[in-house]
C-alpha cells in the first residue's frame, strides 16, 4: 500500500485522496495541493484507493480515469456503493475532448470532471468549492430527511402544525394539518377563513376568543389549549385538541403563534365509552345507581330551595328470579330490557342520559330493581298516578323469544322532603315501602309510612339470622300425620319446617320461608329438609314402625332448578328411602308460570318413581286442561275451603267439585286443616280419601310421631 500522509491535518484543512497510476502526477499533486492547504493522500491503483478511502474518509477524491486493473469509473462506482462514499465529491480527471469519458464518469457517480493538464491553483479552489457545495447538499439532504421524519411522525400521531406570523399575516400549515382538515394541498390556501369554515358554527366564537387571548397575551412562551370539533367531510366530524404558544418581539408584542392540532377522536370515543360504562347500565342503557343518587341529591336540594315536592319510586320485579331460573339468563336479560322500555314510556319527559335536571329519570338500580325520579310534582297523587301507570304497563303479557310471560312489579314511593332528609334516608325509606308491598302480596304500590321501617328491620334481622340457621343447627322438622279414611290409619306425614333462632326465638315458616325464597337461602334449606325428612322416614322403618309416605314441600326455586331430579335421586340413594315412600308437594302457581317446563319436570320426577301432590289446591289458577297433563297422584284441598266447608255453601261446592274432578282424573284427595268432626263427616260423605288436621294431630316432633305410629299400629280413632 502506498498511502502517505503528506501534511499533518489541521481542523480547517481538507483531506484529498489523489488516485493516479502515474508517479509524477501523484508527486505533483502532493506538492501543489499541499501548497493549497490540503492534506494529500495518494493511491496508485483502484483496490488500494478503495481501502485508503475507507480508512481515511477523505473530504474529496481526485481520480484519474485511466488506470491499470480497476479503472477510475469502476473505482467511482464502488465508492458510491460504500455507505461512507455516497456523498463525497469525486472529481474525475479525463483527457481533453474525451466526451465519452465525461459521460461515463457521470454515469459512474462522479460529481464533476476536470481535464488534464491541471492548473493546480485553480484546481485547489475548485476542490474547496466542491467540498463546500457537498456539505450544503448534505445538510439539505439531512433537513429533507428530518422533514420526512417529522411528516411521518405527525401522520402517525394524527397531528398537524401551523405557524402564524402576526406581523406579516403569513400562515403556514403542515401537510398533516391540510390532511387532517380534509383539504388537498393546493385546493385551498392556508388561512383562518379556510380553517373556521370547517368548524361547526356553534364552536367558532370560542375559537375566536382563544386566538384573541393568545394574541393579547404579549408574553413569550404563553401557551394555551382548546378542544373543539372539525368537520372534515360530509358527516365526518373529528374531535381535536389544539395547543398553541406565543413568541414575542423585543418590544414585548406577540409576533408569532405556533400551534399544533391533534386528532383525539378515537381517544374521545374511548373516554366517552369509559364514562358511559361508569354511568350507564350496559344491558338496558338506563342510568346506573350512582347517576341516580347524584340526580336525587340535586333534585332534593332544588326542591328545598324552591319549595317543591319530588318523588322517588323504587320498583322490584316480583318473581324475577323464577323467570331467570326457569328460562335462563338470556330471557331474563330480555325481560329487563323490555321493562326498561316500558318504564321509560310510563314516565313522561324522561331524561335518558341523566343531564337534564328538571326531567324525570329512570335508572336500573341493580338486578331486577329499577328506580324512578320525579324531580317536581304538584301533589303526592301525581307520584301514585305514575306508579299505577307502571303497574298497568309492566303487568301486560310480554313475549320473550317465543315465551309468553307475565311479570308484576312491587313499587315503593317516597316523597321528598317529607320522607328523607338526605339521599340515604330517602332511599332507605323507599326501599322499606317496596318491601312492604312485597310482603303484603306483591303487584302493587305503597307510599312510605314510618311503621314500614319496622317491617324492613325485621326482614333484615330474619335474613341475617337465617343465613346461619343451618350451621347453628337451629332448623328442625315436625311431621303432621295424614290419615286414610278407609282404614283410619296413618298412611303418611307431611314434613313441616321449624326454626328456633337463638336470637329471634321461634319464627313461623309463614314469615321466614318467603325471606328464604327471596334471598335464595331456600336452596340449601330445601335440600336440608329433603335429606332430613327422608333420613327420618328410614329411621322409623329401621325402628320397625309401619312404612309410611313422607311428603316434602318444594319451594318455587327448588322446582325451577334443572338439577331437581338429580338432587332427589341423590338424596334417595344416600338415605336409602324406597322411592315410592317419597311424595313431593308442589303448588299450582309454581307450575303455571311455565306450563310446558313444569310438565317436563313433573314427568322426569315421576319417572324416578316418587309420588306427586298438588298442595293448596283451589287457591291458584290452574285449569282443568293443564291438570290432565300433569302426571300427579293427589290433590290437597286447601285449608281455607275446609275451615268453612260446613258453614259456607260456596266452600262446600268448591270442595265437592275438587273431589269430583280429582276422581274423574283418577287422582286421590287429601283434605287439609280438618279441625272439626262436622268437617270430617262432610269429607267422608263426599268420598275424600285422606285427611290431615288438628282434629287428629298437630305437627309432631319425630319421637312423638314415632310413638303415635307405634301405638295401635298407627290406627287413629275417627
Ligand atoms: N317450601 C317449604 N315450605 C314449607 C316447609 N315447611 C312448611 N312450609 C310452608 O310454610 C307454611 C306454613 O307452614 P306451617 O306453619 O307448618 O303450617 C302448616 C300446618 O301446621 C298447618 N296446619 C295443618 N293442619 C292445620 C289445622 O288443622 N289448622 C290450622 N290452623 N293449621 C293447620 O298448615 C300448614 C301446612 O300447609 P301446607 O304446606 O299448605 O299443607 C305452609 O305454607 C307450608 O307449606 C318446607 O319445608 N318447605
Amino acid at each position: 500500500m502506498s498511502a502517505k500522509r503528506q501534511v499533518v491535518s489541521s481542523p480547517e484543512r481538507c483531506k484529498v485522496l489523489v488516485v493516479d497510476d502515474d508517479l509524477t502526477a501523484r508527486l505533483l499533486a502532493s506538492q501543489a495541493l499541499g501548497r493549497e492547504q490540503f492534506d494529500v493522500i495518494v493511491a496508485e491503483e483502484g483496490i488500494t484507493a478503495l481501502q485508503i478511502f475507507q480508512q481515511e474518509q477523505p473530504d474529496i477524491v481526485l481520480m484519474d480515469v485511466e488506470m491499470p486493473g480497476l479503472n477510475g469509473f469502476e473505482v467511482c462506482r464502488q465508492l458510491r456503493n460504500m455507505p461512507c462514499g455516497k456523498l463525497v465529491p469525486i472529481l474525475m480527471a479525463t483527457g481533453q475532448d474525451d466526451i465519452e469519458s465525461v459521460r461515463e464518469a457521470y454515469a459512474a457517480g462522479a460529481t464533476d470532471f476536470v481535464t488534464k493538464p491541471f492548473n493546480w491553483q485553480i484546481l485547489g479552489h475548485r476542490l474547496r468549492y466542491m467540498i463546500r457545495a457537498s456539505n450544503i447538499t448534505e445538510q439539505l439532504h439531512e433537513l429533507q430527511k428530518s422533514e420526512v421524519r417529522l411528516g411521518n411522525a405527525q401522520r402517525i400521531a394524527r397531528m398537524g402544525n401551523w405557524e402564524w406570523n402576526l406581523k406579516t399575516g403569513e400562515l403556514y400549515w403542515s401537510d398533516q394539518l391540510f390532511s387532517l382538515l380534509g383539504i388537498q394541498r393546493g385546493m385551498a390556501k392556508a388561512g383562518l377563513k379556510t380553517f373556521l369554515h370547517r368548524i361547526p358554527l356553534r364552536e367558532r366564537s370560542q375559537i375566536h376568543h382563544w386566538l384573541k387571548e393568545l394574541i393579547a397575551s404579549n408574553e413569550s412562551g404563553f401557551a394555551s389549549g382548546i378542544k373543539h370539533r372539525v368537520s372534515v367531510a360530509e358527516g365526518l366530524m373529528l374531535d381535536v385538541q389544539h395547543q398553541a404558544e406565543v413568541f414575542c418581539d423585543e418590544d414585548g408584542s406577540a409576533k408569532l403563534i405556533s400551534g399544533t392540532m391533534l386528532d383525539v377522536t378515537e381517544l374521545k370515543k374511548a373516554q366517552d365509552q369509559i364514562l358511559k360504562l361508569a354511568r350507564f347500565d350496559s344491558l338496558t342503557g338506563l342510568s346506573n345507581r350512582s347517576v341516580f343518587r347524584e340526580r336525587v341529591q340535586m333534585a332534593m336540594e332544588h326542591a328545598e330551595r324552591q319549595g317543591y315536592l319530588g318523588a322517588v319510586l323504587f320498583l322490584d320485579l316480583d318473581n324475577f328470579k323464577r323467570i331467570n331460573d326457569t328460562f335462563g339468563h338470556g330471557i331474563g336479560d330480555l325481560l329487563l330490557q323490555e321493562v326498561a322500555k316500558r318504564l321509560n314510556s310510563c314516565v313522561r319527559n324522561t331524561d335518558m342520559v341523566g343531564h337534564d335536571q328538571s326531567s324525570s329519570l329512570v335508572a336500573r338500580f341493580g338486578g331486577d330493581e329499577f328506580t324512578v325520579l320525579l324531580p317536581e310534582i304538584n301533589q303526592v297523587k301525581d307520584a301514585e298516578q305514575v306508579a299505577r301507570r307502571i303497574l298497568e304497563s309492566i303487568g301486560h303479557q310480554i313475549n320473550l323469544a317465543g315465551h309468553d310471560v307475565v311479570v308484576t312489579p312491587s313499587i315503593g314511593i317516597a316523597i321528598f322532603p317529607h320522607h328523607g332528609e338526605n339521599v340515604d334516608s330517602l332511599m332507605k325509606n323507599v326501599d322499606a315501602a317496596m318491601y312492604y308491598v312485597k310482603h303484603a302480596g306483591k303487584n302493587g304500590y305503597e307510599l312510605f309510612v314510618k311503621s314500614m321501617n319496622v317491617v324492613a328491620k325485621r326482614r333484615l334481622e330474619l335474613e341475617s339470622n337465617l343465613r346461619k340457621a343451618i350451621e347453628l343447627n337451629e332448623l328442625s322438622l315436625n311431621y303432621q300425620p295424614q290419615i286414610d279414611m278407609q282404614t283410619n290409619r296413618i298412611i303418611g306425614v307431611e314434613a313441616l319446617l321449624r326454626w328456633h333462632s337463638e336470637e329471634l326465638g321461634f319464627v313461623s315458616p309463614v314469615e321466614f320461608i318467603p325471606v328464604a325464597e327471596e334471598t335464595g337461602l331456600i336452596t340449601p334449606i330445601g335440600e336440608w329438609v329433603m335429606r332430613e325428612a327422608c333420613a327420618q322416614a328410614v329411621r322409623w322403618q329401621v325402628q320397625g314402625l309401619p312404612e309410611i309416605r313422607m311428603a316434602v314441600n318444594l319451594s318455587v326455586r327448588q322446582f325451577a332448578k334443572q338439577s331437581l331430579e338429580k338432587q332427589v335421586n341423590q338424596v334417595l340413594l344416600d338415605t336409602g328411602l324406597p322411592v315410592h315412600c317419597l311424595e313431593l308437594e308442589i303448588t299450582e302457581n309454581m307450575m303455571m308460570d311455565d306450563v310446558e317446563g313444569s310438565v317436563e319436570t313433573l314427568h322426569r320426577l315421576k319417572a324416578l318413581g316418587v309420588q306427586l301432590a298438588i298442595d293448596d289446591f283451589g287457591t291458584g289458577y290452574s285449569s282443568l286442561s293443564y291438570l290432565k297433563r300433569f302426571p300427579i297422584d293427589r290433590l290437597k284441598v286447601d285449608r281455607s275451603f275446609i275451615t268453612h266447608v260446613t258453614t259456607d255453601p260456596g266452600d262446600a261446592s268448591v270442595t265437592q267439585a275438587i273431589i269430583a274432578v280429582a276422581h274423574n282424573l283418577g287422582l286421590s284427595v287429601t283434605a287439609e286443616g280438618v279441625e272439626e268432626e262436622s268437617q270430617l263427616a262432610f269429607l267422608r260423605e263426599h268420598s275424600c280419601e285422606e285427611v290431615q288436621g288438628y282434629l287428629f294431630s298437630r305437627p309432631l316432633k319425630a319421637d312423638d310421631l314415632a310413638e303415635l305410629l307405634g301405638s295401635n299400629n298407627g290406627y287413629i280413632h275417627l
